[in-house]
């Protein structure tokens, strides 16, 4: 079995350079909009109201949940969801597009539709990623905080679910290699061959500095490149760090999930 680390593609880039460079060019452009779409959502302060299912007491949903259910109702009658590479968080009575749909490339296996981790994706966002990127308060903007959230959460899972482009073209390009341990079912294999640590690194260094590029204040004063964390509207490690704990993890889950059905 090649090593993976050490092969003498630089870092995973080679007999189908194009096919994983393209799909690591689509990563780096969605960091922008996921980069972006954080700092805009840390206007607001945390607003537990709008997450809390007991303040609706006619439903017993949340606000962010009827909001996100009736966002997707009409981003479905627009045709979004016939893009393979987004997926609603509610797909339960989703209505047809109005317009014809779009005829996407067929890249991945068709097994791809069955491979949504949108419930994780929510619970991250929502559990663990909004109480540390907002202060605590509530400024009654819930509208706002919600289609700012919802912005945030189509950035995410979209990005989470590309793991499906990024396994399919690792597969292609080491099939035997990558056959023998979806055979075996063998998760930790698979994960140790589709890590590359050096590739990690640079995306959290690059989204690090993309959120202190995005998120200076900007004065007319003399420029204030490189001043400490206190100057930026979010500060640019826990961006680094929502990429290292959450973001580049379930991408991996979603790459090892995606190979484990690849040949059915
Ligand atoms: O670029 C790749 O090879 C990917 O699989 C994507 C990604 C990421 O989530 O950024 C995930 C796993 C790799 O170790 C490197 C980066």
């Amino acid at each position: 079995m090649a090593s993976f680390e050490a092969s003498s593609r630089d870092e995973g880039e080679g007999s189908n350079q194009t096919s994983l460079k393209t799909v690591r060019e689509s990563l780096i452009r969605q960091e922008d909009s996921i980069v972006f779409s954080l700092i805009e959502r840390a206007r607001h302060p945390y607003n537990a109201a709008a997450y809390d299912n007991s303040s609706l007491k006619s439903s017993g949903s949340s606000l962010a949940e009827i909001f996100v259910r009736e966002a997707e109702h009409l981003h479905a009658k627009a045709g979004r969801y016939d893009n393979p590479e987004e997926i609603p968080f509610f797909s339960e009575d989703l209505p047809l597009p109005l317009l014809p749909p779009y005829n996407y490339p067929q890249v991945l296996h068709p097994v791809a539709a069955s491979v949504n981790i949108t419930k994780t994706i929510w619970n991250m966002y929502f559990n663990e990623l909004l109480p540390i990127l907002t202060t605590k308060g509530d400024d009654g903007n819930y509208a706002s905080t919600l289609a700012l959230d919802l912005a945030c959460l189509q950035a995410l899972s979209r990005r989470i679910h590309y793991g499906k482009y990024v396994a399919e073209v690792k597969f292609r390009d080491a099939p035997m290699d990558y056959s023998s341990a979806i055979h075996d079912k063998d998760r930790e294999a698979l994960m140790r061959m589709l890590t590359f640590e050096r590739v990690e690194e640079m995306v959290k260094q690059r989204v690090a500095k993309k959120a202190m590029v995005f998120g200076q204040q900007v004065t007319l004063e003399e420029d204030n490149w490189g001043g400490d964390t206190l100057n930026y509207k979010v500060d640019p490690t826990l961006i680094s760090r929502l990429y290292s704990d959450w973001i580049i993890p379930l991408t991996k889950v979603v790459e090892v999930e995606y190979l484990l059905l690849r040949l059915d």
